[in-house]
């Protein structure tokens, strides 16, 4: 049995509660902006951090206890390309330059050289054991977030062999052999559900599935290679969980698939991230009368704009969201970037908590 929670206002407004104010967390809220990451990463490699359940404990709760009250949910420190690793992926991160496959996917050939149905307990027990001991040191201060990639994601990462500017390899599979790329979604999709099945039980509360690439395709691509698997794993998680009779929100975070809000709303995710590229009045229109909680959505840029800035288009977004206090969670548009002032951020945090109480 876990402590009992002192606040659980981000579990309620994904549900579609009403509540008092706007719930409000960072993606990528754990790293590279903290000095106090840099402490740690400067005696850690990334992935030996990922590996190390007291590390990724205390990298999960710097932000938690730097701002202390003004966070509303912490996410457990570790990386979608977890999931790469498992299918037997060589994956490291460089210095400076992210992260980096020196054998990615270059033919369907290669597939075979991966693990099928990999034993993801076996190989990610870590992130399980870290989601635990989070869980317990949080003592209920706010709920804890598991994630994993989505599976286009993945894929443009496992053929990419890195980050990419046009995703030509990636996308060229799509094209050249749909076959193939159809059994590898299918692959990374099945662990993703054993994963995030796995991270409930281990007592993660609520779910994101980063779909950071969407935007990369066409409206027609999304809906042939990403869609379907972001439905899959929402309903395959859920049946899984439903088997013991629990239920966690699921929030999708499909970036830049702004033409798809529509079909999204009606994907059985709980909560829809959304970037910056989306108007918030014009996402509640979409919805209509949906049960539906949107996510997001300030560019994370704002944050380097000084403190008028800061605090009138967060006043903005908050009120483009109806208010705030149905079917809303703060966040920003994408992850915070590294070479942001961590006081902007509390300035930030601050506004989010100070308009969403009053609108
Ligand atoms: C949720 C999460 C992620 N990474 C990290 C976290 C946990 C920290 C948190 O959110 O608080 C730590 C996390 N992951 C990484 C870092 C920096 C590592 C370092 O110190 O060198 C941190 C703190 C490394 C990493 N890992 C990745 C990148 C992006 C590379 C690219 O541009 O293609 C990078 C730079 C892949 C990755 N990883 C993640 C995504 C989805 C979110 C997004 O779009 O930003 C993606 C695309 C998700």
């Amino acid at each position: 049995m876990y402590p009992s929670m002192k606040n659980d206002l981000i579990i309620r407004a994904a549900r579609g509660e009403t509540v008092e104010r706007p719930p409000v967390w960072i993606m990528r809220q754990a790293g590279r902006y903290l000095p106090e990451y840099h402490k740690v990463r400067s005696k850690q490699s990334f992935f030996e951090m990922c590996q190390t359940p007291e590390t990724s404990c205390e990298l999960t709760l710097q932000p938690i206890n730097r701002f202390d009250g003004l966070l509303d949910a912490a996410i457990i420190f570790s990386d979608i390309l977890v999931i790469p690793q498992a299918l037997g992926m060589q994956v490291v991160m460089l210095e400076q330059k992210g992260p980096h496959f020196p054998e990615p996917l270059a033919t369907p050939e290669d597939l075979e050289k991966l693990e099928k149905v990999p034993n993801i307990p076996a190989k990610l027990g870590y992130v399980m054991d870290a989601i635990s001991l989070t869980r317990e040191n949080l003592d209920g201060r706010v709920p804890l977030l598991g994630f994993s990639g989505a599976p286009w994601t993945i894929m443009a990462y496992m053929i990419e062999g890195g980050g990419s500017k046009t995703f030509t390899k990636a996308k060229s599979w799509l094209f050249r052999y749909p076959e193939a790329s159809r059994r590898l979604l299918n692959m990374v999709t099945e662990a993703t559900i054993v994963y995030l099945t796995q991270q409930v039980y281990a007592g993660a509360q609520m779910l994101q599935i980063f779909d950071s690439w969407a935007g990369e395709l066409s409206p027609q691509d999304f809906l042939e290679f990403s869609y379907p698997y972001l439905v899959r794993i929402c309903e395959g998680v859920k049946k899984e969980l439903n088997k013991s009779k629990r239920t966690v929100p699921m929030i999708v975070y499909p970036k830049g698939a702004w033409y798809a809000l529509d079909k999204l709303c009606d994907s059985g995710y709980d909560v829809i991230g959304l970037d910056w590229t989306m108007d918030p009045k014009e996402a509640v229109r979409i919805r209509g009368d949906r049960r539906v909680t949107f996510q997001g959505n300030l560019d994370p840029n704002i944050l380097y704009g000084g403190r008028e800035i800061i605090e009138s288009r967060t006043k903005e977004m908050i009120e483009g969201f109806k208010g705030g206090k149905q079917g809303y969670i703060i966040n920003l548009g994408h992850g915070i970037t590294p070479g942001v002032n961590p006081d902007d951020v509390r300035f930030f945090l601050e506004q989010c908590h100070k308009y969403g109480s009053q609108t």
